[in-house]
């Protein structure tokens, strides 16, 4: 009698492609070995942190570098190894890790940093989820800090989308200010955006002492590299002979990106696996590219109003249906009144229309231009998709009240 016998028939209890899929998560922290080519990335991210191992206030630092570069990991790491260095000599150090992108307001931000610093019987405080003003979240945080810890780093991944950089005044000359005396705070931004600091405010640029540091994309030995320190993430023989190198080269081909690479090795597994094949395939790891890049795209424009998904199919449409790239607003706004029309929606005004191509722009999903110089704010302007448009296509069809569209084809 196998150990399964006893077992409700309705569940699966072993996966057949799959020995340990959280290898695969994005989230999952991958130890030093499986880490590759950042050497010298890991070196000047420790040389910023080293003072924390002895309890003294780390440099900060900026990190700058296209996706899946690798920023948040080496971050990461280099301070979980910062970490377990200072508490050989009884130092403590803590460390938030912050998506700006989710949080970005100022009383959010330094919230969340005294919950995670906070230890209420140390510090005689306690950080509610709400019901206090910034000021006090501060004072609390002041408190927390210099109570709790001896060095706390805060990284905040995505920087660039911080609703106001006074936050990053107040944290970095907390010590200085004396708003904290027995502890110190070094802060990791960290941001897709190299022009980043030229936007900060002038306190914050002249009060602000960093160093900073790039992060180049991944070339496709490097990708097949960081896939390969992956690879037990299957059973043994599960991955085709060309499913390593087939991911990298699909990941290298807009620039050398380790999380598409990771996402596409993992969808291609979920599909072999729904598919009930017991080996990942080529075509697995291309059906897994679509998917990726549709998941992607779909992040960028969830939540987005079903008025804004109209005017980017009818962006869509024209790109699918011309040798042109560029369209200027007129011509969207027309097929736009179309679509909008055949959706029974209230058509929007032109004007109205422009304003929202402008906040698609400011998601990435589209780039706009203006098109000759100081004719009238944004009507002339052009705009370009930046995705495929059979993949936002797709992804603008799951909506259910743009599907119908798909019937009219
Ligand atoms: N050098 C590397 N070695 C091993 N795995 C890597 C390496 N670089 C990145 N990865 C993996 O790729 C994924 C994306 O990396 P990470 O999130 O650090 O990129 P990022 O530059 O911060 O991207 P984003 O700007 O999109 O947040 C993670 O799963 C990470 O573990």
């Amino acid at each position: 009698m196998s150990a399964n016998d006893d077992r409700d028939p309705l569940f699966r209890y072993d996966d057949p492609v799959f020995a340990d899929e959280r290898l695969l998560e994005i989230t999952h922290l991958p130890g030093p070995d499986r880490i590759v080519g950042r050497d010298e990335q890991m070196q000047r991210v420790a040389d910023a942190l080293n003072p924390a191992i002895f309890g003294s206030e780390p440099n900060h630092l900026f990190i700058f570098g296209k996706t899946g570069t690798g920023k948040s990991l080496i971050s990461r790491s280099v301070t979980q190894r910062v970490i377990s260095e200072a508490q050989h000599d009884g130092v403590t150090v803590k460390y938030a890790f912050i998506d700006c992108g989710e949080q970005n307001t100022e009383a959010s931000i330094i919230k969340t940093i005294a919950q995670i610093v906070n230890e209420p019987d140390d510090s005689g405080v306690t950080i509610p989820d709400r019901g206090l003003g910034t000021g006090d979240y501060y004072k609390r945080l002041w408190q927390a800090v210099d109570r709790c810890t001896d060095v706390t780093i805060v990284i905040l991944d995505e920087i660039d989308m911080l609703e106001d950089d006074e936050v990053l005044r107040k944290l970095s000359r907390a010590g200085e200010n004396r708003r904290i005396s027995d502890s110190s705070i070094g802060i990791i931004g960290i941001s897709n955006k190299i022009d980043f600091p030229d936007h900060l405010s002038e306190r914050v640029k002249s009060s602000l002492s960093r160093d900073e540091l790039v992060f180049p994309p991944y070339d496709a030995n490097q990708l097949v590299e960081i896939l390969e320190k992956r690879r037990d993430a299957f059973h043994d023989g599960v991955l085709s002979d060309d499913v390593i190198p087939l991911t990298a080269a699909l990941a290298a081909q807009e620039h050398g990106d380790a999380r598409k690479a990771i996402d596409i090795l993992r969808n291609a597994g979920r599909i072999a696996k729904k598919q009930n094949d017991s080996r990942v395939t080529a075509d697995h790891v291309r059906d897994a590219k679509e998917k990726t890049e549709a998941d992607r795209f779909n992040e960028l424009i969830e939540g987005s109003p079903q008025q804004a998904k109209a005017i980017l199919y009818a962006l869509t449409i024209l790109t699918e249906n011309s040798s042109e790239k560029e369209f200027p607003t007129k011509i969207i706004y027309n097929q736009y009144k179309e679509i909008a029309r055949q959706l029974d929606f209230d058509v929007l005004s032109e004007r109205r229309v422009q304003e929202i191509l402008q906040e698609q722009n400011f998601l990435n999903v589209i780039q706009s231009e203006r098109e000759g110089r100081g004719r009238g704010r944004g009507a002339h302007a052009k705009h370009r998709l930046l995705e495929n448009p059979s993949i936002v296509k797709k992804v603008l069809l799951r909506d259910a009240r743009l599907a119908v569209l798909e019937d009219d084809e």
